[in-house]
Order: C-alpha cells, then sequence, then structure tokens
C-alpha cells in the first residue's frame, strides 16, 4: 500500500476557487500512491472562523465534488481530510472524507471533539455523534478529526468496530507539535492501529502557525515517515497486515478486563 501525505497550506489571502485548484495541482504529484490524504478545513482554513458560513458546504459541494474527480483521475482512494460541511438544517459540521478510485464516497466522520480553546470551532460548528468505520482494500479504516486524538475513548471504540487504520486529518499548531508527535504514535501503539495523520502547514488566520508533520506510524509504533513544515507530497510504503502479524505477536487487546468504576462516574469529581 503506497500512502500519500499532502501538506496543504491556506494562506488567508487565497480564494476558495484558488485552492482547490493550487491543492488539485499538488494531488496530482501524489500519483502512484494507493491513499491519497490531506488535513482538517484546508478549503476554508481552520483559523478562518469569520468564513466558516459563507465557505460551509453541502456533501455533494465543490470540495467534495473536486476530490470526487481527484479520485478518479488518479484511480486511487482519496481521504480529502475535513471541509465545513452544512446539512439540510443549516447546521455546519468539521466532516472527513473517504473517496473510492471510482469517485464514490466510502465513509464520512463528523468531528466530535470540536475544539474550543484559542479557537471558535466549537462555537461555530456542531459536534458529530457517530462514529463509522468502512471496509476498504486496505482494511477496516475509521477516521478521527486532529483534537480527537486527545480523547483514546473514541479510538478504542473504532478498535471495538473491527478498525485497523485510522486516518487523521489535522490542523495541529506548531505550538503543540510535541503533542502532535507523542498522540500518533501513543495511539497507533495503545489501540495497535495504523495511524495515517496529515496536518496541514503555513500561517492562517490569527497569525497561527500549523505545525506539519504529517506522519504515519504502524501498529508496533514505528514512525514509518514524517514530512517537515513545507507543503508538499510525503509518500509512504506499508503493508496494512502488519497490523494484524502485530496484534497476534503481542495480543495486548485480547488482555482487556472490564474496569470497575470508582468512584462512581456519576459522583466523580469535575477535573477542572
Ligand atoms: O489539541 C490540540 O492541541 C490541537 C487541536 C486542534 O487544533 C484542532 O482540533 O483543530
Amino acid at each position: 500500500m503506497r500512502i500519500a501525505l499532502v501538506q496543504v497550506a491556506s494562506p488567508p489571502t487565497e480564494t476558495p476557487r484558488a485552492r482547490r485548484e493550487r491543492v488539485g495541482a499538488m494531488v496530482e504529484q501524489a500519483r502512484g500512491a494507493d491513499l491519497v490524504v490531506l488535513p482538517e478545513l484546508w478549503a476554508a482554513g481552520y483559523f478562518g472562523f469569520e468564513s466558516y458560513a459563507e465557505r460551509a458546504e453541502p456533501l455533494n459541494g465543490p470540495t467534495v465534488t473536486a476530490a470526487r474527480a481527484w479520485a478518479r483521475t488518479l484511480g486511487a482512494h482519496v481521504h480529502l481530510g475535513s471541509f465545513v460541511e452544512r446539512d439540510d438544517d443549516g447546521r455546519l459540521f468539521n466532516t472527513a472524507v473517504l473517496i473510492t478510485p471510482d469517485g464514490l464516497i466510502a465513509h464520512t466522520y463528523r468531528k466530535i471533539h470540536v475544539f474550543g480553546h484559542a479557537s471558535r470551532e466549537a462555537e461555530l460548528l456542531t459536534p458529530g455523534d457517530r462514529i463509522e468505520v468502512a471496509d476498504t482494500v486496505f482494511g477496516r479504516l475509521g477516521a478521527t478529526t486532529c483534537y480527537d486524538l486527545r480523547f483514546p475513548e473514541l479510538w478504542r471504540d473504532l478498535v471495538d468496530r473491527g478498525a485497523r487504520i485510522a486516518v487523521v486529518p489535522a490542523a495541529w499548531p506548531a505550538a503543540r507539535r510535541e503533542h502532535w508527535q507523542l498522540f500518533t504514535s501513543c495511539r497507533a501503539v495503545e489501540q495497535q492501529l495504523l495511524v495515517i495523520a496529515c496536518n496541514a502547514v503555513g500561517v492562517q488566520e490569527g497569525g497561527v502557525e500549523l505545525g506539519g508533520h504529517s506522519r504515519v506510524v504502524d501498529a508496533w509504533g514505528g514512525v514509518l515517515v514524517e514530512a517537515g513544515t513545507e507543503e508538499g507530497v510525503t509518500f509512504c510504503d506499508t503493508d496494512p497486515a502488519d497490523v494484524d502479524r502485530v496484534r497476534t505477536r503481542f495480543p495486548v487487546l485480547a488482555d482487556r478486563r472490564p474496569i470497575p468504576s470508582f468512584p462512581p462516574r456519576e459522583s466523580a469529581p469535575d477535573p477542572r
């Protein structure tokens, strides 16, 4: 399996159409990959909160339509990262989408843990309330988006649903890059998954610098590839069956035990 991580910048002055065309040309450089992965909210720009409403689109809007065409042209799966989705009731979501080489939507995931620290995402977007996995030629796959990396219970749920691969689109700031590296490695080892994590780069609204360092981490914790802080395409070759080999050789997941809850959850103190 050849993976291409497409690290994208979203400069505030660029128009949506110009960005789609520029990113489309970058995706073209990923030709030969089986799975092409992009970051979180690259079309709107994660920190472009003022434009979320204006740039929100339905699932058949310009961003997903462009990504479906890229998938067909490359004959590859394209995980478009995520985009600001507007549903029929006018609610906005941070929605990740996987597209097959035929241009069909194989999987969507609306980010559950919307981010509210020096971020207006939690104010503007509705959190998702569903976790789903998709059966692909690479194995069963799920997605979690950026801040979701900090919530291992979501990841364990993916494992319980049979996921072998987790794709993580992100707009993770450079200021917390060590956390990004730590959590992507940690989730891979703890959940025994192949983690494919694609981050944004560049400086966005408010002067926030995104951290790059998109990476692929195998189920043993090996960092198979790690990009730098520039825009561009980074390739990684791996065998997704390695996940099963790790789970068989070191069957931690089979050793799980029911955990008695103390104090009872309803009387647990507020940790803040
Ligand atoms: O958790 C973090 O430090 C970054 C989260 C974030 O930027 C996001 O969810 O978009």
